[in-house]
């Protein structure tokens, strides 16, 4: 075995033989050492890069990321978001603990969480998971121990952050992030709730292009000009209904309002209040950002774990459809006073009037 080992890999034979057999010795560790953490790093059934599968003994629930009905984040944005390297990285990044957040995006959905979790992981002290884990409001059967499995390990003193915008809209969401620890950072990125509605559009549009148009799933009764609240993507903008849900386990304290706008025309000062708010040290500064024409929004001159320009995939950024202006200002008109509550509860104003 030795002697065709020492064929195989073209050991020369003139060294003493303590010293051939110590250099096999080695060779033999280092090959297994990388079997291992090849297979741990890809035979562990991840479902997206970082992102383990459940337990075998967790009970059968909907799949967990993308190809989900309703998935807010594509796979190609798993593939730009990775959060757990290659499995040699993971072998020399191997220390740390997997701990539950400390801080959650909650939302809102197309308000640009993705862009904020992507900037925020260029800094040190936070490490997130790419995918969105929808543990609030899909998985929660799975348990703690579940969710804290998705995370990635950090060292002491390092945030661990998720993102599932979803959980603005979940009715059961406060009170189980507040029974996980009530001491739990919340952050919503909220935009002009018409916008927002017309981006929610575009995404079912570019999955299903047979839907009726934005127009006629605004009304219940186009005539009579009355809204249709029912639809999520009238729903979601409603933020100060949903917000009062929030006030009930958290204080208002406790909530970080970033608004989208801003996190476009100026992200690094909305990052410089989120690193603020987390208690981090202002390392994401305006040197982190450039402005890239062709896609039409800010960039990171190195994305995390990268010397590479990075900027967000093809799903973020859409062309959105022509709507009537008419069904606009209509929506406008019915937005206002639920903006205007919002401001007033988050002592905020975000402009969109
Ligand atoms: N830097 C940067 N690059 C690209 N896109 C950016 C960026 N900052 C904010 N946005 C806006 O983010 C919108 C998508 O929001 P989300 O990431 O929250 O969407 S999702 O709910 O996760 O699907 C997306 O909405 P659409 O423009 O409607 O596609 C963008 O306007």
């Amino acid at each position: 075995m030795g002697q065709r080992l020492n064929r195989c890999l073209d050991v020369p034979v003139a060294l003493p033989p303590l010293r051939r057999r110590l250099l096999l010795l080695f060779i033999m560790l280092f090959l297994w050492l990388y079997m291992f953490y090849s297979c741990a790093g890809s035979c562990a059934g991840l479902t997206a890069r970082g992102s383990p599968a459940p337990p075998r003994a967790a009970p059968p629930l909907p799949p967990l990321l993308p190809g989900d009905p309703g998935e807010e984040s594509s796979l190609e944005e798993q593939r730009a978001a990775p959060d757990a390297g290659s499995p040699l990285s993971s072998f020399f990044n191997g220390s740390g603990t997997k701990r539950l957040p400390q801080a959650i995006i909650i939302g809102v959905k197309k308000g640009g969480t993705r862009a904020l979790l992507e900037f925020l992981r260029v800094h040190p002290d936070v490490r997130a998971v790419g995918a969105e884990p929808h543990f609030f409001d899909r998985n929660y059967e799975r348990g703690l121990a579940w969710y804290r499995e998705l995370m990635p390990k950090t060292l002491e003193g390092q945030i661990t952050m998720e993102k599932t915008p979803s959980y603005f809209v979940t009715k059961e969401a406060p009170a189980r992030i507040s029974s996980m620890s009530k001491g739990t950072k919340l952050i919503v990125v909220v935009r002009d709730p018409v916008t927002r509605a017309i981006s929610d559009y575009t995404q079912t549009l570019s999955k299903k292009p047979d839907i009726p148009t934005f127009e006629s799933l605004t009304f219940k009764n186009r005539t009579t000009g009355l809204i249709d609240t029912s639809w999520s993507a009238i729903q979601i903008g409603i933020y100060a209904k949903h917000l009062e849900n929030w006030l009930l386990y958290f204080p208002i304290g406790q909530i970080l309002f970033v608004s989208g706008e801003r996190l476009i025309s100026d992200p690094a000062g909305e990052l410089g209040r989120v690193q603020d708010f987390l208690g981090l040290k202002r390392i994401i500064t305006d040197k982190h950002f450039y402005f890239n024409k062709t896609k039409g929004f800010p960039c990171l001159k190195k994305a995390e774990g990268s010397s590479k320009p990075h900027c967000l995939g093809k799903t973020k950024g859409r062309t959105h459809p022509d709507i009537d202006q008419e069904v606009v200002q209509r929506l406008r008109d019915f937005y206002r006073p639920f903006n205007m509550k919002f401001y007033q509860m988050t002592g905020q104003d975000f402009g969109w009037d």
